[in-house]
């Protein structure tokens, strides 16, 4: 009856440390359970550890969406500014274009040279304007959306970055490492999209104005009863969505109402029917999207864990067994991205049977009850002008359910940035230039979680400036935890801790931790070189590639480096993998004596060295300690010896231990302290 050409289909719209997860079970049906790495922390949480999800009206969700969207859409005001103008521009030339096309046969008809060769160069520079300014449109737009993710991205990175080390820590309520950098990285592409495909919606208000000439043209011919599609109509961009539907809207609906009102008015009802049924499938959409990306955020998390393990993978002869975990992982990826594109691919049809069931018995309802109260000519020109009214409702359904399905990712992002800290970060906080490094544990009591044991209960500790003590203590005692505290990465319970008399809350933060050094159990290096492993304090600004060489040979790191292909400049592949366990321990090392803090802390920093290594790494430590406060925890007698004093955590509190006691050799000396002697 009439040709609609439709545009082409908008684009489509689209380190943390992991925790090693031994699973030694075969691939039974229980052990095959998705890793917990999808729950979410809630929107506002005061406390991290809480997993209970506030139910939100789907139109909040949208608000708060839509809110926090708002200032990075505000950001890139001009390009999209200027992106809409190309698309007015565009629009414009497309409402001329049109009976340009149109005005064309009846001069190719009277062949007159002269207003061919100006009908034809208007038309040029029409289509050639109608092109640039789309191809513009596009572009800005799509600057604008990938601007503004850039933004949200190093916001919600920068969010990740300030969290307690309880959300990575803490397992319930927690969000896995792979989970984050999904979201980081796959998430935020979807919401560029989602961004671009709500600017490219928006345009079309913009082009509203310019859109009447264009849409009048092509609905006055429409109406002609005797429905001959004339050449000026069979050119329809739907691109432009909700504007140009708003016009196509109200331009039949005037039509209609002329040919019958009676009817019109029962049509009518369709509309917010539609517009129900259409809110009522985007939501379930949204929540389809959400699982969707839940289980790509599931594979990665599981990804992220088992890739960096595949040592331990291999030598254990797991790979049916991970291959069994991750076809499990990647089926309900499947399911769920399946049920996704299917509800996707539902949505138009829905909409479309729903609107024609009703009109076929509306039509047939009201003709029997107008009694031919109106020709068949008349019904013809209602039912088209029904059917074009489908097409801008369609339209804005469309652009409803491509944000519906963007929301998700949004709301998953910004979930990142929604919490409050526990380490209460206080605002006239003060800078110390210089400390001797004096500590004091004043009765500290803390524990992890409300429903967990003390693992520290009234301990007291006192350092002074310059000392060198050792922590034993059976494993699980808390040496850790008191380091954690000292690093103000978890806040006590009760009690406080004093660096030079004063309090490391009254401290800035970034200060506090400037003054310690401090090599973990578990070494961490990043992918980089060598020299910037080790002067990465200083990684933003100018790395000291002397001081560099002097902590790496006090660190007894030189020999082994300058043995490497490029020296300082070896790259050591992610997370130090070229390197050996020993050789890491004192690149790691090496690091904490380049940053030169008053405060060294060594949580069994020599345990993976030789013990000639282990010496050299000793007689190190032992230079430093005439200017530094020295904090070991070891679980070898030799390093224990180093320090003036040694103390036993256990219980919760820390009890001194003579020489005499630890070289006497005792029988249960082992057992308690946790020493290898
Ligand atoms: N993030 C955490 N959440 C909950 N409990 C934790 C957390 N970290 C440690 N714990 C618990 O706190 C206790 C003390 O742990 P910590 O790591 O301080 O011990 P440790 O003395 O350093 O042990 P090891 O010598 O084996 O390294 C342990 O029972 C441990 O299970």
């Amino acid at each position: 009856m009439f040709l609609i050409l439709l545009s082409p289909p908008p684009p489509p719209l689209t380190f943390l440390k992991p925790k090693p997860k031994l699973l030694l079970l075969p691939p039974t049906k229980s052990s095959l359970k998705p890793l917990n790495s999808t729950k979410l922390p809630s929107p506002l949480p005061s406390n991290p550890t809480t997993t209970r999800k506030p139910h939100h009206h789907p139109l909040s969700q949208t608000r708060q969406s839509l809110n926090s969207l708002k200032p990075y859409l505000l950001s890139q005001a001009k390009p999209i500014l200027a992106g809409w103008l190309c698309g007015l521009v565009s629009v414009f030339s497309l409402s001329k274009l049109v009976p340009k096309v149109g005005k064309l046969s009846t001069v190719l008809t009277n062949v007159d040279a002269l207003r061919l060769r100006d009908e034809g160069l208007v038309l040029g520079a029409l289509v050639l304007a109608r092109l640039v300014a789309s191809y513009w449109q596009q572009a800005l737009l799509w600057d604008a959306a990938l601007n503004a993710v850039y933004r949200i991205r190093c916001y919600v990175f920068e969010r990740v970055l300030e969290r307690d080390l309880a959300f990575f820590e803490c397992g319930d309520g927690s969000i896995s490492a792979g989970d984050i950098a999904y979201r980081i990285t796959a998430e935020a592409a979807d919401v560029a999209d989602t961004v671009h495909a709500v600017l490219n919606v928006s345009e079309g208000f913009l082009c509203l104005f310019n859109l009447c000439h264009g849409c009048n043209v092509l609905y006055i011919r429409v109406y002609d009863t005797n429905l001959q599609v004339k050449p000026d109509i069979t050119c329809w961009d739907t691109k432009h969505t909700i504007v140009p539907s708003t016009m196509q809207l109200s331009a039949m609906a005037a039509q209609m109402l002329i040919i019958s009102p009676t009817l019109s008015l029962i049509s009518a009802v369709l509309i917010p029917c539609m517009a129900l049924v259409i809110a009522h499938l985007g939501e379930k959409l949204r929540k389809i999207s959400k699982e969707a990306n839940k289980s790509v955020a599931a594979l990665s998390a599981y990804l992220h864990e088992v890739l960096p393990a595949i040592l331990f993978v291999k030598a254990n002869n797991s790979e049916l067994c991970e291959s069994a975990r991750f076809r499990k992982l990647a089926h309900t990826n499947l399911s769920e991205q399946l049920n996704k594109k299917k509800m996707k691919a539902f949505i138009p049809q829905m909409i479309q049977s729903i609107y024609f069931g009703a009109l076929f018995a509306f039509c047939a309802g009201s003709l029997v009850v107008s009694s031919g109260s109106f020709d068949g000519c008349s019904m013809v020109s209602f039912v088209t002008s029904l059917v074009f009214s489908v097409e801008p409702i369609q339209g804005v359904g469309k652009a409803y359910n491509e944000w519906k399905q963007g929301e998700p990712a949004i709301e998953r992002l910004f979930d990142l940035t929604r919490f409050s800290s526990k380490v209460i970060l206080k605002l006239d906080v003060i800078d110390l230039d210089d400390v001797t490094g004096e500590v004091k544990f004043c009765d500290i009591s803390f524990r992890y979680g409300d429903n967990m044991p003390f693992v520290l209960n009234g301990l007291n500790l006192h350092i002074k400036a310059g000392e060198t003590i050792a922590l034993v203590g059976p494993s699980g005692g808390g040496k850790s935890t008191l380091v954690k505290l000292l690093l103000r990465l978890y806040d006590p319970l009760s009690g406080c801790i004093l660096i030079d008399n004063h309090n490391i809350q009254d401290i800035r933060l970034d200060n506090l931790r400037r003054h310690i050094s401090f090599v973990s159990q578990d070494i961490t290096l990043f992918s980089g070189s060598v020299a910037e492993n080790i002067g990465y304090r200083d990684l933003m600004s100018k790395i000291d590639m002397e001081r560099v060489e002097h902590a790496a040979r006090t660190a007894n790191a030189d020999e082994f480096i300058r043995k490497l292909p490029e020296g300082y400049k070896t790259n050591i592949g992610p997370r130090g993998s070229i390197l050996s366990g020993g050789q890491k321990q004192r690149l790691a090392l090496a690091r904490a004596l380049y940053q030169n803090s008053s405060i060294l802390i060594l949580d069994e920093a020599t345990s993976a060295l030789d013990s000639r290594s282990e010496l050299l790494v000793r007689q190190a430590v032992e230079r430093m300690m005439e200017n530094h406060t020295v904090l070991v925890i070891a679980h070898r007698l030799e390093t224990v010896l180093m320090a003036k004093r040694v103390f036993l955590l256990r219980d919760g509190k820390l009890e001194e231990l003579t020489r005499s006691t630890l070289l006497g050799g005792h029988h249960d000396l082992a057992a308690s302290t946790g020493l290898v002697i």
